[in-house]
């Protein structure tokens, strides 16, 4: 690690209440390097006491720190963004060394991540209220924004840091303190962004971050009557659970779960600006992105174009250790990740799918696997059913638009989708027809901090970023003014 400009970014602690702390037992986790297995240092294995005293902290930080201006709230988010800019390169390098994505992707996410603080920071600002006209001549009605309170945040792995960032600006900006626990492959990145938020001026227990069992953890801030808010990024099974798991104190949620992005090319799209797409979408972070593109679904006059062109490229793709110069692919998360996504490709060609390119583990071994395009699939394949979250592209052939939107919105799921036309009226039709949160339109890149960002059905609820992002962390106060 010594390859760090700035070695202190390198947490070894828990931060809770504004101070770096060991689990109470002493128990400390490994963080393994996916790209070597390598043990890369180890952090606390926290439970249910320490995620107690997060929370009392955060209970102790809430009056003051709503209490401040919005002005001044923002000026400590403004800072919180300048020095993750700052500290740009040894965030990015803390994120390969840990998640296994290359070096240029952990880069544009350390981006990313600053912009949800940058764009919250002005948004502290403009939280305004409303004034209702009244319908009696002696009342005022009046509306006031105020902050839900204490909230909890658990985030996955594969954005280690905006998926942070996304949820804590808000929070903070609104006048909320917030408890993070990170995924267990990745606390090196919320203990960096911790390191830098306390540098920022940020007081103690408006911020705390709380690594270790997340069973444990978990149980405490959905069964805490304190914390009123838990915003979740994660798999919708794990969603499930927490949503169950919050019912006893009726907190407010945030989900962010599951996908299963239907990515619709039609015969009359450009073919360079789909296989563009395509490749933006779909091998992003080694396909392990909730708003990858999980089926494609290819009309019948340009499938054996588009599949013989998407290949092509992805044959391509250089694979390997997300440090070295060039590498466009890094390894899975881990060997579970690796397992699901060869026992999704083994299923399809088993049920009559063919490997055009890749279909295997890579051999560099570990838990690197091929950059893959299957052919002939069919849309009750586990591939096109499952959230494949890894670097898969199957190729699912259509006849009209009527079956592509049909197919499309066959899924549970309904975070992101794509289509690519260049009929404007097909654009309307198609985008308003699908049931998705998301739609890009001629794009297979969506996400970025001023649009809202979330989906719909077993995708779950809320919106992150965007002016719409504060909203969930605000709770709308009716004032009547009588007596007038
Ligand atoms: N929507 C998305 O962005 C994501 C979707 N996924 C999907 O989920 C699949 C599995 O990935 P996985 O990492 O297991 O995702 P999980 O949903 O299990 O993990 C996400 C977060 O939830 C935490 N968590 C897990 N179980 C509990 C619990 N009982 N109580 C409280 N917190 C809990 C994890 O902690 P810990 O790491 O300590 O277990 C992690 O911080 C992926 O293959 C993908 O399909 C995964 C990640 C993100
Ligand atoms: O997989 C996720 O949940 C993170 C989405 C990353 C993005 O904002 O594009």
């Amino acid at each position: 690690m010594t390859d760090l400009t700035d070695s202190t970014l390198l947490r070894e602690r828990c931060f809770v209440a504004g101070a770096w702390i060991d689990a109470d037992d002493g128990g400390r986790s490994p963080v393994t390097n996916p790209a070597t297995g390598a043990t890369i240092t180890h952090v606390p294995r926290c439970g249910a006491e320490e995620t107690a005293r997060a929370i009392a902290a955060a209970e102790a930080a809430f009056p003051g720190w709503r209490a401040e201006t919005a002005g001044r709230r923002a000026a400590l988010l403004r800072r919180w963004f300048e020095l993750i800019l700052e500290n740009r390169e040894d965030l990015a390098l803390l994120m390969t060394l840990e998640q296994g994505k290359p070096l240029a992707e952990a880069r544009g996410e350390i981006d990313y991540a600053a912009s949800y603080v940058e764009w919250f920071a002005e948004e502290a600002k403009r939280l305004y209220g409303d004034v209702i006209p009244s319908p009696l001549p002696d009342r005022r009605i009046v509306v006031v924004k105020e902050p839900v309170g204490v909230c909890a945040a658990i985030t996955p792995w594969n954005f280690p840091a905006a998926m942070i960032t996304r949820k804590a600006a808000p929070a903070l900006a609104a006048g909320c303190t917030m408890i993070v626990k990170p995924a267990e492959q990745t606390p090196l990145s919320a203990l960096a962004l911790a390191a830098l938020a306390e540098r920022a001026g940020i007081p103690p227990g408006v911020f705390s971050v709380v690594t270790g069992s997340a069973r444990q953890i978990g149980a405490v801030l959905t069964a805490s009557t304190a914390v009123r808010k838990l915003t979740f990024t994660g798999s919708t099974e794990v969603g499930r659970l927490l949503i169950g798991q919050c019912a006893g104190t009726v907190k407010r949620l945030s989900m962010e779960l599951g996908g299963n992005a239907p990515f619709i090319v039609f015969d009359d799209a450009d073919l360079d600006a789909a296989v563009a797409g395509a490749l933006a979408s779909k091998y992003r972070n080694a396909g392990q992105t909730c708003v990858c593109s999980n089926r494609f679904l290819v009309q019948d006059g340009i499938y054996d174009r588009f599949a013989a062109r998407l290949s092509e490229a992805v044959a391509a793709m250089t694979v390997g250790n997300g440090l070295e110069d060039g590498v466009q692919q890094g390894p899975l998360i881990d060997a579970a990740a690796l397992a699901k996504v060869e026992d999704l490709v083994a299923d399809a060609t088993r049920s009559g799918a063919t490997v055009a390119v890749g279909g295997r583990r890579h051999a560099l071994g570990g838990t690197w696997f091929e950059p893959t395009v299957l052919t002939g699939v069919t849309a009750s394949m586990r591939v096109a059913v499952e959230e494949i979250f890894g670097p898969v592209a199957p190729l699912i052939r259509f006849t009209d638009e009527a079956e592509a939107v049909r197919l499309a919105n066959d899924s549970d799921y309904g975070l992101a989708a794509y289509l690519f036309t260049r009929d404007h009226a097909r654009v309307w039709r198609v985008g308003e027809a699908l049931e998705y949160g998301m739609v890009g339109i001629n794009t297979g890149l969506i996400s970025t901090a001023v649009a809202p960002f979330g989906g719909v059905k077993q995708s779950g609820f809320g919106r992150e970023g965007s002016r719409y992002g504060i909203e969930d962390y605000v709770e709308i106060k009716y004032l009547c003014m009588g007596g007038l």
